[in-house]
């Protein structure tokens, strides 16, 4: 295969973007001779419902980025070497690298972190990869409405953060079997005494809206670190608010007949309603909610990410922005 021009990439206009831009062909161009490591079935089951993914996706956009992970890995591991030689440091397990996926609610997150753990564990120096999202570090819904929450779920106040700094801390010092609670979006909320356990992967990836927002500033001067200060590696997945909106409502439309139909559902009672009334609902959550919170709290933290992925209106990505280093 020909070696990619990468000067070519689309250049931001004032000169002083921290991206290099690449239209999704010259991306896809980077994937060099990586092989194929997914078959067309393993990638359908790992597509979320309402986010469809092709093979030719994973093949232009997610192998490039995996190859170029697996290099960022090794690059650190050997950084980790490095430091350990200089600071005369007994012989130390290498810590797990943590890549941040975050973007707006709907936007596929949750697709891309399981295509990026699938194609990751094949690469020889990274077999073991962990994937946690921080719905689980969301306040139980008796907190929220005991707070007077329940409308901002997902806003930065809806979650212990405290408790998903000392996770990410934990497992950047190395600890073994780290725990994370989990939330179910069946029931909407988090589920008591039900954890994962992380222990000590290669690579660990995190996936939430709120995974590049910054700490609030402390008031007694104490350093409170960002969540993004624990990752290696950022990626947010980025899409037009109109192509948003219609993808929530979508699926919003889609879960009725499947998981609102669930008795142990959170909106069950949506699930007999009329397509134009469960329109009205589902555009309520998403314009009261979830579009307020994209655009104060998630739109702002874009620009912190490593690498950008546009998706056009049908989900397919458009470009590719990669961080200067
Ligand atoms: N009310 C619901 N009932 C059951 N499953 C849901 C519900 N809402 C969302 N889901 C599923 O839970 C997953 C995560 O949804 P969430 O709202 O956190 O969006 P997200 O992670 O931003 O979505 P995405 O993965 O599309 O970015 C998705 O796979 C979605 O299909
Ligand atoms: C749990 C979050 C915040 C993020 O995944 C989201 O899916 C959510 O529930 N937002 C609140 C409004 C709504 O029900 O869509």
């Amino acid at each position: 295969m020909d070696q990619p021009n990468l000067m070519s990439a689309d250049e931001d206009d004032d000169g002083l973007s921290p991206y290099r831009t690449f239209p999704r062909d010259e991306w896809a161009r980077l994937r060099a001779d990586a092989p194929m490591t997914l078959t067309v079935d393993e990638v359908m089951r790992l597509q979320s419902l309402n986010d469809p993914i092709s093979i030719d996706e994973v093949a232009a956009i997610y192998l490039p980025l995996s190859r170029l992970l697996s290099l960022y890995v090794a690059a650190t591991q050997g950084l980790f070497k490095a430091t350990q030689r200089f600071l005369l440091a007994e012989h130390q397990e290498k810590v797990p690298y943590i890549i941040g996926v975050a973007g707006s609610v709907a936007v596929g997150k949750s697709t891309t972190a399981r295509v990026l753990k699938a194609l990751l564990a094949r690469w020889p120096n990274t077999p073991k990869v962990d994937l946690v999202t921080t719905d689980g570090f969301l306040l139980p819904n008796a907190e929220l409405t005991r707070l007077g929450l329940m409308e901002r779920k997902g806003f930065p106040e809806s979650y212990d953060t405290g408790k998903l700094l000392h996770f990410l801390a934990d497992i950047k010092a190395g600890k073994r079997n780290v725990k994370a609670p989990l939330y179910s979006h069946l029931v909407y909320d988090v589920v008591p005494g039900e954890e994962t356990m992380v222990d000590r992967p290669d690579i660990l990836i995190v996936e939430g809206l709120n995974v590049l927002q910054p700490a609030r500033m402390p008031k007694d001067g104490t350093a409170i670190p960002f969540v993004s200060d624990f990752f290696d590696f950022s990626v947010y997945i980025d899409a037009d608010e109109d192509d948003l909106h219609r993808w929530y409502v979508n699926r919003f439309l889609r879960l009725r007949h499947t998981a609102f139909r669930d008795p142990l559902s959170y909106f069950r009672r949506y699930a007999e309603l009329r397509e134009d009334e469960a329109i009205n609902i589902a555009d309520g959550l998403w314009n009261r909610i979830n579009l307020v919170n994209l655009q104060e709290n998630i739109v702002p933290t874009r620009q912190r990410a490593s690498l950008i992925l546009k998706k056009g209106p049908s989900h397919r990505i458009e470009t590719v922005a990669l961080r200067r280093l």
